[in-house]
């Protein structure tokens, strides 16, 4: 069964169609890319998938259910399956917050439907120095804001807070692109230790095709707003890949 299946979906702003017919899968377990030209719609993509914006048509299922139009008290207890890491971690974190205040929100907004496998939770304090220990930051950042930290710490608490309700899909959207390259690969193995980890499943949103190549099974192209390839990542330099994705190679 796929994890989460897209089928034709449609995104119009004004007049503009930012995503035509845009249809794939995600098996469980699988960390597919999604690489393109900036411009092409990877972002409303994401924020289509996390309904952040509505789409004009087709269809979202997550776990073989329809979300695309769920109200969002039905969406409630399936949200919490899927996450989202941006590429700005200082936007994705409260500045007024400290840390430990931003690290519990998804669990206190959900704790009525979680039952965790990987964490526990007996206090505030316990739980926050857990998430904190997994993505390789000391406890005592819980006492920090967020301006007090730098680029790469800050991308390691957004991470733990996405994964601190475990989560079966994180869709990353660049979560490496603000970052120097020491701490993008950093960022790059502690993605890949959370989902051997946490049995996690990443949608990897990038415009670093060696990143992409790295971390995923499978790799899908889009252009203009359409997929126009989607192949196994090993099938990357194949002769038969679209004139684009051999463009996209070329340029890396
Ligand atoms: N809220 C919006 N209103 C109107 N147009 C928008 C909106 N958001 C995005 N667009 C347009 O949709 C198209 C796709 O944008 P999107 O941000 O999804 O591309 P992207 O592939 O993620 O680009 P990048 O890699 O630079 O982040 C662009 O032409 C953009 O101008």
């Amino acid at each position: 069964m796929s994890l989460l299946s897209v089928q034709n979906l449609t995104k119009t702003y004004g007049g503009q169609q930012v995503l035509k017919n845009v249809s794939f899968d995600l098996k469980k377990g699988e960390c597919l890319g999604l690489v393109g030209e900036s411009g092409c719609g990877k972002s409303t993509l994401s924020r289509c998938l996390m309904r952040l914006e509505q789409v004009n048509s087709g269809k979202i299922l997550f776990r073989n259910q329809e979300i695309q139009s769920l109200s969002s008290r039905k969406l409630m207890p399936i949200r919490k399956g899927f996450q989202i890491v941006f590429q700005n971690p200082t936007a994705a974190l409260n500045p007024k917050l400290k840390i430990k205040a931003s690290l519990l929100d998804p669990y206190l907004q959900y704790r009525k439907q979680l039952s965790l496998r990987y964490f526990s939770f007996s206090s505030k304090e316990q739980f926050v120095s857990e998430l904190l220990n997994m993505v390789g930051l000391p406890a005592s950042i819980a006492e920090r804001y967020p301006h007090e930290l730098s680029g790469g710490q800050k991308q390691r608490v957004t991470l733990a807070r996405a994964i601190s309700i475990e989560p079966e899909l994180v869709i990353l959207d660049e979560p490496t692109a603000s970052l120097d390259v020491i701490s993008q690969r950093s960022i790059l193995h502690l993605l890949e230790d959370l989902r051997d980890q946490l049995d996690l499943s990443y949608l990897f949103i990038s415009h670093d095709l060696t990143a992409v190549k790295e971390l995923s099974q499978r790799i899908m192209v889009m252009k203009q707003g359409e997929v126009v390839d989607m192949f196994r990542t090993e099938e990357l330099f194949h002769a038969q890949r679209n004139p684009y994705t051999k463009e996209l190679v070329s340029i890396f």
